[in-house]
């Protein structure tokens, strides 16, 4: 699978460059991650962009994974001497906890911050809930920015105003699945109904009740292919002449997964990693 349709060498190298002209501007990074793939959402070379600049990694979306896995992956994290801080950049929940490590870690009356993940990752959102606003004004392109412009949170944090969009990891086939299924890499990579057929392997292997409760199916169905068959008759997607529409169930099912309504889910645990 080849998911490297947005980004090529040149792009990345800019990409870096305009990282680390703003790194110098800043205390610390904020490196956002998503709970439900921490491994296969960081950008494959992160530590070498950021070098010796200090960084807190945020598991954002933590309200869309599992809990307990969650709990796994801070041990993780912190047995390895990361700071990590789990974030729901929806509604706020972990902006206290943020805020308050972030003041630990640089002693200072104004602390200058600078956002970097991969697309999708919550950037944005997290930008806005910490400014209280509802949208940024600045494009998130690389480079594109002309002068820096300081988001003031009230609380002694100062975000730069434009997130590092940093391209995700290409090699691992498994990597490219995960950031298909949560939505950071475009959908036209796989064929819907192909991408959903992989979700509900993997959906099943985590735990083979998930999409038989989401869609009232038989217990007894074992096939992804004859599972999303089901699901399209339970929830009416026929096209003319009774045919199925399997597309409209793929939909149904990957839209389903990323709003969390299958329920809090992790895709990856620190074991795996
Ligand atoms: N459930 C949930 N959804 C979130 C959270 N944070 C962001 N989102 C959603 O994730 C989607 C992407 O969020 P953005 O803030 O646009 O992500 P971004 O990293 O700025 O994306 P790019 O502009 O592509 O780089 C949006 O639909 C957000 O509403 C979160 O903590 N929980």
């Amino acid at each position: 699978m080849n998911i490297n349709i947005n980004w090529y060498p040149g792009h990345m190298k800019k990409t870096t460059e305009s990282i680390k002209s703003n790194l110098k501007l800043v205390d610390i990074v904020y490196e956002l991650l998503d709970a439900r793939i921490p491994y296969s959402s960081q950008n494959p070379s992160i530590n070498s962009i950021l070098g010796q600049k200090k960084r807190i990694t945020i598991l954002n979306k933590s309200d869309l994974a599992d809990p307990n896995i969650n709990n796994k992956w801070m041990k993780c994290y912190n047995n390895n001497g990361i700071d990590c801080v789990f974030l729901n950049s929806l509604n706020g929940n972990g902006i206290d906890e943020l805020v308050n490590l972030t003041k630990k870690i640089i002693d200072k009356n104004m602390i200058k911050v600078m956002i970097v993940g991969i697309p999708n990752v919550g950037k944005s959102t997290l930008i806005n809930r910490i400014a209280n606003r509802k949208s940024t004004k600045t494009g998130n392109k690389p480079g594109i920015t002309k002068s820096i412009q300081w988001i003031n949170s009230n609380n002694g944090i100062y975000l730069l105003d434009t997130p590092g969009v940093l391209w995700p990891k290409f090699e691992e086939e498994n990597v490219g699945l995960n950031l298909a299924f949560v939505g950071s890499i475009k959908d036209e990579i796989l064929d819907t109904v192909t991408l959903s057929l992989k979700l509900i392997d993997k959906l099943n292997t985590i735990n083979k009740m998930l999409v038989i409760r989401r869609y009232d199916l038989e217990n007894s169905i074992s096939d992804s292919y004859v599972t999303l068959e089901n699901i399209a008759i339970k929830r009416g997607c026929l096209l003319k002449g009774s045919i199925i529409d399997l597309e409209k169930a793929a939909n149904i099912v990957i839209d389903d997964f990323r709003k969390g309504l299958l329920g809090r889910i992790s895709l990856e645990s620190p074991q795996e990693g």
